[in-house]
């Protein structure tokens, strides 16, 4: 099974260090959530996972070949996607089937299956710039979807939604993780989110970056199973998890 593995991985800015020996592994099938206070370094991990900056120390790869740029094995995510917004939904889609080689003739078939994937059909012929926050969210994960990736790399992707849109926006990545078992590692400040969407949440403290906790979690499997998400947070283990979650993100923080 293809492993995007961080290992023993440093980064430097200008020769201050930002994150010091981070090590993580993302299987496919695995979810995992990067969490921890600003400037912890949860970006800067995803950004070498994307191949977008490179480490001083340590290295990244999958499957054992080398990350040193962005590749069709990873698709990213950020909280403000650049779609095109005089592109249709279907049309901002498509685009990325064409960057794969899709033939023309099956691009338009092939991008509605995946808008309908993100709860998005009827909405192939609106503009970007017609479209909701959450609407324009979605349209993204389809996009990331269409390069068929092994790996999504998640950066804050339902960050500038409200809570309500925020709240079904996970059962929809919950969906497309169950239905293509691609293996996502996702930043996020939400700590109700990271119970609900990981199988594994990786604490991280800043001054510099490290690991400082590691929660095997099963919430989302549970989901996955056909357990409803209301029923998986009046659980009480899962409000026992957010206490503990919320206790290992501030452990050390001056008062
Ligand atoms: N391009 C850059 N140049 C210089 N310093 C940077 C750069 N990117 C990040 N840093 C610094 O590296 C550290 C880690 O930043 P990073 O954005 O990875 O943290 P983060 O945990 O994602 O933060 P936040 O939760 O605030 O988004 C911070 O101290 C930040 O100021």
């Amino acid at each position: 099974m293809p492993q995007l593995v961080l290992d023993n991985v440093s980064v430097h800015y200008e020769g201050q260090a930002a994150v010091e020996r981070v090590s993580i592994n993302v299987a496919k099938g695995d979810f995992v959530v990067l969490v921890g206070r600003s400037g912890c370094g949860k970006t800067s991990l995803l950004n070498v996972a994307a191949g977008l900056v490179e480490p001083v120390r340590g290295s990244a790869s999958i499957a054992g070949r080398p990350i040193t740029a962005p590749g069709p094995d990873r698709a990213v995510v950020f909280q403000n996607d650049a779609l095109f917004p005089w592109l249709t939904a279907r049309e901002n889609v498509a685009f990325a089937l064409r960057l794969r080689g899709v033939p023309p003739g099956e691009r338009a078939r092939r991008a509605d299956e995946l808008l309908k994937l993100v709860k998005l059909d009827g909405a192939g012929d609106k503009r970007i710039w017609e479209l909701s926050g959450g609407m324009r969210q979605r349209v993204g994960l389809a996009r990331a979807l269409a390069a068929e990736p092994e790996f999504l790399l998640l950066d804050e992707p339902l960050g500038a939604l409200d809570a309500l849109t925020r709240e079904r926006m996970q059962t929809t990545l919950l969906d497309l993780w169950t239905a293509s078992q691609v293996g996502v590692l996702m930043v996020t400040h939400g700590i109700e989110e990271a119970l609900v969407l990981a199988t594994r949440i990786v604490v991280l403290a800043p001054g510099p970056g490290r690991v400082v906790r590691i929660f095997e979690t099963g919430f989302s499997r549970r989901y996955a199973t056909g357990e409803a998400i209301r029923s998986i947070k009046a659980d009480p283990a899962f409000a026992a998890a957010r206490g503990e979650l919320t206790d290992a993100i501030f452990e050390g923080e001056a008062a």
